[in-house]
């Protein structure tokens, strides 16, 4: 079986909110959250890097699992806890620059080609998407339903997963059924009516992952 050949990461991330700012980080740690991804897209490293600085000490202060998106460069110079990243990032990024420097990696898969890629990196996690239809990222592929993510969380058996896109709080309890490690969501919290009892429920739910 493939172990992860970066900095380990928990079985369970639990609840794992992607935002796109130091606001929403700062909230979402204050509200308990400890599993965090900061998503800023197509900006240059020198707009973004205040703010990656920023998230960084946050998921610090609160001892927290904070990742960064896309930004490796960035993540490795200020030591974030570590990096997302896509399957097309895996061809120009310096993999071992990331290891080396010990962050956490995980990597987005759609289907079983995308996870052997992703194995043969031997991430901290592997995250499993989209699951759902989603209005916050235009996805090339269909959504892989609730049948197919059981099955690669079945397959992946104790590698550390992430199941995203399209995951709500009323369809969040399935999702946790399969077995995954985490729900990663963005516009069940910052889409909500009430972020912080989303936040609330969604944490009861799948909780702030494991120490
Ligand atoms: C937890 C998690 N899973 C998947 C993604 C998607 O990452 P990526 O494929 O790099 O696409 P962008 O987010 O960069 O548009 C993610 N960010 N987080
Ligand atoms: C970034 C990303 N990657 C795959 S789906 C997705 C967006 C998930 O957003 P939502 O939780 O609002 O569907
Ligand atoms: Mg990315």
């Amino acid at each position: 079986m493939y172990r992860p050949d970066f900095p380990a990461t928990p079985f369970r991330l639990g609840l794992y909110p992607v935002v796109d700012s130091v606001e929403w980080i700062e909230r979402l740690l204050d509200a308990g959250v400890r599993t965090i991804q900061l998503r800023i897209k197509d900006k240059t490293d020198d707009a973004v890097e205040a703010d990656v600085i920023a998230a960084i000490a946050l998921g610090k202060r609160y001892t927290a699992r904070l990742f960064i998106n896309d930004y490796w460069r960035l993540a490795i110079t200020h030591q974030a806890y570590g990096v997302h990243l896509g399957q097309e990032d895996l061809q120009t990024t310096d993999l071992a620059a990331i290891r080396q420097a010990g962050l956490r990696l995980g990597v987005s898969t759609h289907d079983d080609m995308e996870i052997d890629v992703a194995l043969a990196v031997r991430p901290s996690y592997i995250a499993l998407g989209h699951v759902f239809p989603t209005q916050t990222k235009q996805m090339p592929s269909a959504p892989q339903g609730l049948q197919q993510l059981a099955a690669h969380v079945k397959r992946l058996g104790d590698y550390p997963t992430v199941a995203i896109g399209g995951i709500s709080l009323a369809r969040a309890p399935a999702v946790l059924e399969t077995g995954v490690g985490s729900v990663a969501v963005v516009s069940a919290i910052t889409q909500a009516e009430d972020w912080r009892k989303a936040t609330a429920q969604l944490l009861a739910l799948a909780g702030a992952g494991d120490e």
